[in-house]
């Protein structure tokens, strides 16, 4: 199914599970699609309705020209929620889909009850960071960055292992410019202030071998809010819901 923004960008939204069941939603991260959850999803207890999206820029959802703002990922959340007719949901967000949680937690709390913020941080990364990975896929495409951005997305079992090849297959696949939006996006991102205005029932997730967003930044992030819970992944990276669906399954069914 598509849902379409305001600006005509056609996101690409799929359900799994009870229509009439508590609602969790799903947003990946940079350089992924709603695939991300594949593992995960057949093992989560079976009366939820799990829905995810393709942010702006990948997957099967539309690539409008950069950069993007933060606001419009956001938007776009809102506005695939609002379509669905979703109110009072689990958001499951990884890095920067972790970010689109905060972001709409801070907007609208009628439609985030509960926020689980997988490897992620109110801000990640500096702005020269951002500028160095923008200059070099619009130079030189996904394929020159995909080596390091492996090292940072999973642990060394995993990258010796035969699922490598696939996930870094998908990640040369992403359209630059949908990259390049979202990388945008996050160098304008800090969220410390009004993330630490949330009060509401939040899960912070972390690997311990993760690059991108390692454990003590999951963790300050989390301590932003008030009673949130913390669970550390071991031997797994940053996207550890592929590196070991079943631990995170465990943590996140506990959760919800
Ligand atoms: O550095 C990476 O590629 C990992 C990452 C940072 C933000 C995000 O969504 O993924």
């Amino acid at each position: 199914m598509f849902v379409t923004m305001k600006d005509g960008t056609r996101i690409h939204v799929a359900e799994d599970g009870p229509r009439d069941g508590r609602a969790v939603v799903f947003a990946n991260s940079l350089g992924t699609d709603m695939r991300l959850w594949d593992a995960l999803l057949p093992l989560l207890p079976g009366d939820f309705r799990l829905i995810r999206y393709d942010k702006r820029g990948h997957g099967k959802s539309d690539v409008p020209n950069g950069p993007y703002a933060m606001g419009t990922l956001v938007a776009d959340a809102e506005a695939v929620m609002d379509h669905l007719g979703v109110k009072g949901a689990t958001f499951v967000g990884l890095s920067i889909g972790g970010m689109i949680a905060q972001g709409l937690a801070i907007k609208r709390l009628d439609l985030v009850a509960r926020l689980v913020l997988s490897n992620t941080a109110a801000k990640i990364g500096t702005p020269a960071l951002w500028d160095d990975r923008i200059a070099a896929v619009r130079a030189h495409g996904m394929e020159a960055i995909a080596d390091n951005v492996m090292e940072r997305w999973f642990g060394r079992d995993f990258r010796d292992g035969p699922d490598l090849a696939t996930w870094r297959a998908r990640f040369v696949a992403v359209p630059p410019e949908g990259y390049a939006g979202c990388c945008a996006a996050i160098r304008g991102t800090d969220f410390y202030t009004p993330t630490s205005g949330l009060r509401l029932p939040t899960l912070a997730i972390a690997g311990t071998e993760d690059g991108a967003t390692p454990p003590d930044l999951v963790r300050e992030t989390a301590d932003l809010i008030p009673g949130s819970q913390f669970a550390l992944i071991r031997r797994a990276g940053h996207l550890p819901c592929i590196e070991n669906p079943a631990e995170y399954a465990r943590i996140l069914g506990g959760f919800l």
